[in-house]
């Protein structure tokens, strides 16, 4: 706590009325940060008597006040002396929509410090008078967020030097063609291997045919709830790439393995568990990942590749998916998504000040499990119809009543969620039923107290 906020007397305010026998400062935006940042990672905290004077739960916020100015002694007489009066600056979000847990697939929940960093950074970056929002791409301070971001992703994926990174537009499902249009030529036959365990993965091999010759490696899943067993697989040695992905977001499918390609180039799709665990980058020739799961908002999708691949792009490719293009000009041919990445890199920040991967991996396998295990030990109220091997940590689909679903219970389930401030958790439109996305910033009493509505839940309605 810095000292001049010591000397502050913060109130609480109501639906836009002030208490009548003192007027209101208002707080500039730092403030508020300030009272944000210091309030945010601890949970024991339900009012902010540390702040004296203050008496108030922070539960009926609307908005604060502060009574003197910070810094300066306090007026006892005439406390709005030191005020200024701007009311389009007085109203600061309540601080019920934190009572809000998003199980959401994607865009998803962003860490709360991340979000107030950026809050508070918004209209004024740096000092700099303006916004990321309004900076030039080409600017120096542009140039130090963009490598900023960069070698921390290198630093937490320990991406070795032979590896481009590039910060990309399109999303995933541009991916879906970036990838073919750059590797399919890798190899004379034109031809790729793909793993297809889900939505994603179905849609990049229905797009990469439109470039190549794909090869499906298995016969085709009548369910996505499993990945068929490597030794089935058929791959063809000519194949300039096998590709998976290793989080199916829709089925909640994951590879908790890296597939054998006998020297075939592998691509894998992280976009729904990329910093979720460690990874060995040097096993894959391109990993990439739309970052609005794990790392950030939507917007910009990051692609990893090996130097060696680059230049060997289809003519037909357009030149904002020509990785030689792209990585030649460190992500900045044209304007690249200046704001999105800039949350990257604040998101990467955090994951690095958390402990990096393998802290990421030990925080979802707890939470995963938790919810995991209370649907194994429901006698079937719960279930999820992913075989045990792949379920993923990310994404934990459940049917609630019976196999297929009752639909009224489900939908009560969600209602009742809904009433406990739990949102995200309706399945994906083509599958229904429940999901809960428990991905790097749901934290482990986020899972705790969803934990708690299952339970409650089935002892209700079993
Ligand atoms: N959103 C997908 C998923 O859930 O995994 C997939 O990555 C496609 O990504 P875009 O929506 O960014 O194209
Ligand atoms: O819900 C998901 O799995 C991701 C959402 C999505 O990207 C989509 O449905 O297009």
């Amino acid at each position: 706590m810095s000292a001049s906020m010591v000397r502050a007397t913060v109130r609480a305010v109501s639906k836009r009325r002030i208490l009548p026998t003192r007027a209101a400062l208002t707080l500039t935006p730092a403030a508020v940060n300030q009272v944000r940042m210091l309030l945010q990672d601890k949970p024991e905290y339900t009012s902010i008597d540390s702040i004296p004077f203050a008496r108030y739960p922070l539960r009926k916020w609307n908005c604060i006040a502060i009574t003197n100015t910070p810094g300066k002694p306090r007026n006892k007489r005439n406390p709005s002396s030191n005020l200024t009066k701007s009311t389009s600056e007085r109203h600061i979000p309540t601080m019920e929509q934190k009572t809000i847990i998003n199980f959401g697939a994607g865009p998803a929940k962003l860490p709360q410090s991340v979000l107030c960093q950026a809050q508070k950074e918004l209209v004024n970056y740096g000092g700099l008078g303006i916004s990321v929002l309004e900076m030039s791409h080409r600017s120096a301070d542009f140039s130090k967020i963009l490598s900023k971001t960069e070698s921390l992703l290198r630093e937490l994926l320990n991406i070795p030097d032979n590896y481009k990174v590039m910060f990309l537009q399109g999303g995933g499902s541009g991916q879906f063609s970036a990838v073919p249009l750059n590797l399919i030529g890798l190899k004379e036959d034109k031809c790729a291997d793909y793993i297809v365990t889900g939505t994603w993965s179905e849609k990049a091999a229905k797009e990469a045919e439109k470039y190549g010759k794909v090869n499906v490696v298995h016969p085709k899943l009548d369910s996505y709830t499993k990945i068929p067993e490597p030794c089935t697989w058929n791959l063809n040695p000519a194949a300039s790439y096998v590709y998976y992905c290793s989080n199916e977001t829709v089925h909640g499918v994951e590879y908790n393995f890296v597939p054998e390609t006998n020297g075939v180039v592998l691509v894998s799709d992280m976009s729904s568990n990329f910093l979720s665990r460690p990874v060995d980058v040097s096993k894959y020739g391109l990993i990439f990942a739309g970052a609005q799961k794990n790392v950030g908002c939507a917007g910009v999708t990051v692609v990893i590749v090996r130097e060696d691949l680059i230049g060997h792009t289809l003519n037909e490719c357009p030149v904002v998916f020509d990785y030689k293009v792209q990585a030649s000009n460190n992500s900045l041919y044209n304007t690249p998504p200046v704001f999105s990445i800039y949350i990257m890199g604040l998101v990467l920040e955090w994951i690095h000040n958390n402990g990096g991967t393998a802290a990421m991996e030990t925080l979802n396998k707890q939470k995963s499990s938790m919810i995991y295990d209370i649907i194994s030990s429901s006698s079937g109220f719960y279930v999820c119809p992913v075989d045990e091997a792949c379920r993923s940590r990310m994404n934990v689909p459940f049917r609630v009543g019976k196999k297929e679903g009752d639909e009224a219970l489900e939908k009560k389930f969600l209602e009742g969620a809904s009433q406990r401030g739990m949102i995200g958790l309706k399945g994906h439109r083509s599958v229904g039923g429940m999901r809960a996305s428990l991905y790097n910033a749901v934290t482990v009493e986020d899972a705790e107290a969803l934990a708690t509505y299952m339970k409650d839940f089935l002892k209700e309605h079993q």
